[in-house]
């Protein structure tokens, strides 16, 4: 799949060359820092875009049915319905002046035959299912009168109203609080192993990838340059900026701590490099030497699949014992 947006009428991929699989019963997390291009994966699965600035191309297959260029009638039958969407900012796809009963009983009515009876008594069993206190008074109440922890919770429930197959949850927790995330995400896995669909969680945090994912893909200026099984990520990562991803985050609770800073940030869509391994300018002290002129993606071991070769002999610019080594080898020693 690629997904490019119109700037100053010049069309620029924020998603380029993305292969992704998700499958049943399993929680793939799509991870990476702000601009890399997760949320355009999301919303380009989901059909909600601009069509007109735009441009999705490839192919988007839910079990055969292919999502790219499909017809909105059809489109709005499968979303919501067969894909559910969780948003960051359960604010934003809730209806200010709407009772969240009804808001969730709407998605109900959009695709079910159920009436209006059997609609409000599955709004409350679905309240009851996301952990909401009192779900018969909480489906009159207004989004303002929730915390942002229940706000999320009636979104989660919209999305899986109609028992998904496939939810796609952009960035759920980021915008709550600590202990209310880790709720949020403990829900999601119940709502998974319950349902056996196959969720999609977009974040640009680690730890939430170690909780919760089976899955992870490294997405990075638009590509994915690393995906494997959760535990392979963690315990034997290979691309360079999956080890900087991971020596940036905190191993303990220790304030002291030095933690590996990235160098520079993501670039901007129109200053992506367009060739090259698009990571190179921010491990500079790696030669150009190491680093495909048109990098592939490689299959490592079986279901780890790592872009570029540059891996082989990346290391940290601190990494004291390689530079011995360097020096030796300079001095021909
Ligand atoms: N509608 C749009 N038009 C033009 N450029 C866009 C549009 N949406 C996103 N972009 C750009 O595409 C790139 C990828 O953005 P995207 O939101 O997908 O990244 P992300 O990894 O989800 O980041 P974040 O976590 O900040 O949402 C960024 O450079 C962003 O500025």
């Amino acid at each position: 799949m690629h997904t490019a947006y119109r700037l100053q009428g010049k069309f620029y991929d924020a998603a380029d060359d993305v292969n992704l699989t998700l499958k049943r019963d399993e929680i793939l997390a799509i991870v990476g820092e702000s601009g890399c291009g997760k949320s355009t994966i999301a919303s380009s699965i989901i059909g909600l875009y601009d069509h007109k600035n735009t441009k999705v191309t490839g192919d988007i297959l839910y079990n055969e049915l292919n999502l790219v260029g499909l017809n909105e009638s059809l489109f709005n039958k499968i979303r919501g319905n067969k894909i559910g969407m969780i948003f960051q900012d359960p604010l934003a796809s809730l209806n200010p002046l709407m009772r969240v009963g009804d808001q969730v009983a709407e998605t109900l009515y959009y695709h079910t035959d159920m009436d209006e009876k059997a609609r409000r008594a599955r709004v409350i069993d679905l309240f009851t299912q996301v952990g909401m206190p009192n779900p018969t008074e909480m489906y009159e109440m207004y989004p303002h009168e929730l915390s942002g922890g229940l706000r999320q919770r009636v979104v989660i429930a919209m999305a899986i109203a109609c028992d998904p197959e496939v939810i796609i949850a952009d960035e759920p927790t980021t915008a709550l609080d600590v202990t209310i995330q880790a709720q949020i995400l403990d829900l999601l896995e119940k709502i998974q192993q319950k349902s056996h669909s196959g969720i999609i969680l977009i974040t640009h945090d680690l730890g939430v990838v170690a909780e919760t994912a089976d899955q992870v893909a490294v997405m990075y200026a638009g590509q994915i340059v690393e995906k494997s099984d959760v535990k392979t990520i963690f315990e034997h990562p290979l691309h360079p900026y999956t080890r900087s991803l991971l020596n940036s985050m905190p191993q303990s609770d220790d304030e002291n701590e030095d933690l590996h800073v990235i160098h520079g940030t993501v670039p901007s869509l129109k200053n992506m490099p367009r060739t090259g391994d698009r990571f190179a300018a921010r491990i500079p002290w790696i030669p150009a030497s190491a680093h495909e002129a048109e990098p592939k993606v490689h299959e490592v071991e079986p279901g780890h699949w790592v872009r570029c070769t540059c891996w082989k002999t990346f290391h940290f610019e601190d990494d004291k014992d390689v530079k011995k080594q360097e020096v030796k080898a300079a001095s021909g020693e």
